[in-house]
């Protein structure tokens, strides 16, 4: 079996070593051309999880023809930012029955479409790609650390068939077929860990940061439902696994990010600086707008917002926050 990994940053490289266990070959697409030629020469790629060493069935290249030929599955791992022309890139090399997993997190700006919408739009045939999210950071997913995830996939046989492709001992895989809850969920944490950050940097303490991920799940359940997803899938691996790991993690460049803006650091100084995406900080913005189009109270996305995109103030925004006037916990789910 041969499977194609579209992208070759952390979270690639570490899904890569993972589906080289069950696969003869996996093919990677580096959008750099000296990524592809770490992992052909010494099996280690210079850009991304540099301690970490892939097996030798994992081959790569700067060529996306040649990664996707004769694939038997697709994964694409790609920034949201690039998700888009990268499948649009790829269109014409993809058969139409080949299962494809997307393991992005984000939205759309402007279309407000989900990952794997945005692929589909390019590639055709949506039933056969599937998501997978969890609280998975590829620093400890390399090293074999135990972990779990959840592949979501309106066809039951494409995520059976890239969860035999991924499961190990060490790397436990559920099934969803909530699509849209996962997504959502797995785009809107990083806002959360952004915020939780912030709050660390900003020399608040542990009770805030509990009252963030608490209230930030609630508000991203909210954006579930009204997105057309199941609230009870914030209460799985996506949802609620996915924000602890996030907003607690040393490995999160959300988190840290946050911290470092407390601080003084502007997006670009610490995209530059780490060379890895912030995906919550375009989230912000996409969900922002989602949220306002189908009426959703989310006031923590807003702030951040505000703050990233809008010039807004740490201190504003915090004093805008606690004058909300808290009411019902669990309003905008249910009804
Ligand atoms: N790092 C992690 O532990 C996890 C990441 N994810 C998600 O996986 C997705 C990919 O993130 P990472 O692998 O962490 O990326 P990364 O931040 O480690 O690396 C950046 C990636 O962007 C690529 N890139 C830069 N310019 C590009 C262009 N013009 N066109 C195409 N690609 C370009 C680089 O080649 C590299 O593959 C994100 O949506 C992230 O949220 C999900 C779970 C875990
Ligand atoms: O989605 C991720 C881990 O599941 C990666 O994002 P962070 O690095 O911000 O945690």
């Amino acid at each position: 079996m041969r499977i194609a990994l579209i992208g070759a940053g952390s979270w690639g490289t570490a899904v890569a070593g993972l589906a080289a266990q069950e696969a003869s070959e996996v093919r990677v697409w580096a959008h750099e051309e000296s990524c592809a030629a770490g992992i052909n020469t010494n099996h280690v790629n210079p850009g991304y999880l540099t301690d970490y060493t892939l097996p030798e069935n994992v081959i790569a290249s700067s060529d996306i023809v040649w990664a996707l030929k004769g694939a038997d599955g697709i994964i694409f791992a790609v920034p949201s930012m690039h998700l888009r022309s990268v499948a649009k890139a790829a269109r014409h090399d993809i058969a139409p029955d080949t299962p494809v997993l997307c393991l992005t997190k984000g939205i759309e700006p402007h279309t407000g479409l989900l990952m794997t919408e945005v692929i589909g739009e390019e590639i055709g045939h949506p039933e056969r790609i599937g998501a997978l999210s969890g609280p998975n950071h590829a620093e400890e997913v390399c090293q074999g650390a135990l972990s779990a995830a959840v592949i979501a996939a309106e066809d039951p046989h494409v995520a059976a068939f890239f969860k035999d492709v991924l499961i190990s001992p060490a790397f436990r895989v559920y099934v969803s077929d909530d699509i849209t809850g996962v997504e959502m969920c797995g785009a809107a944490k990083n806002i959360m860990a952004i915020i939780c950050g912030i709050a660390a940097g900003s020399g608040l303490g542990d009770n805030t940061l509990a009252l963030i991920m608490t209230r930030g799940l609630a508000e991203i359940s909210r954006l579930v439902h009204a997105r057309g997803g199941d609230p009870m899938t914030c209460m799985g691996l996506a949802g609620m696994g996915d924000l602890v790991a996030t907003c607690t993690s040393e490995h999160s460049r959300n988190r840290m990010f946050g911290v470092a803006f407390a601080q003084g650091v502007s997006l670009e100084a610490y995209q530059e600086r780490r060379h890895m995406v912030v995906e919550g900080a375009a989230a912000a913005m996409s969900i922002a707008e989602l949220a306002r189009s189908l009426d959703v109270d989310a006031p923590l996305t807003f702030a951040l917002d505000h703050i990233l995109w809008h010039g807004g103030s740490i201190a504003e925004s915090l004093e805008h926050l606690t004058d909300r006037f808290p009411t019902s916990e669990f309003y905008g789910i249910n009804e």
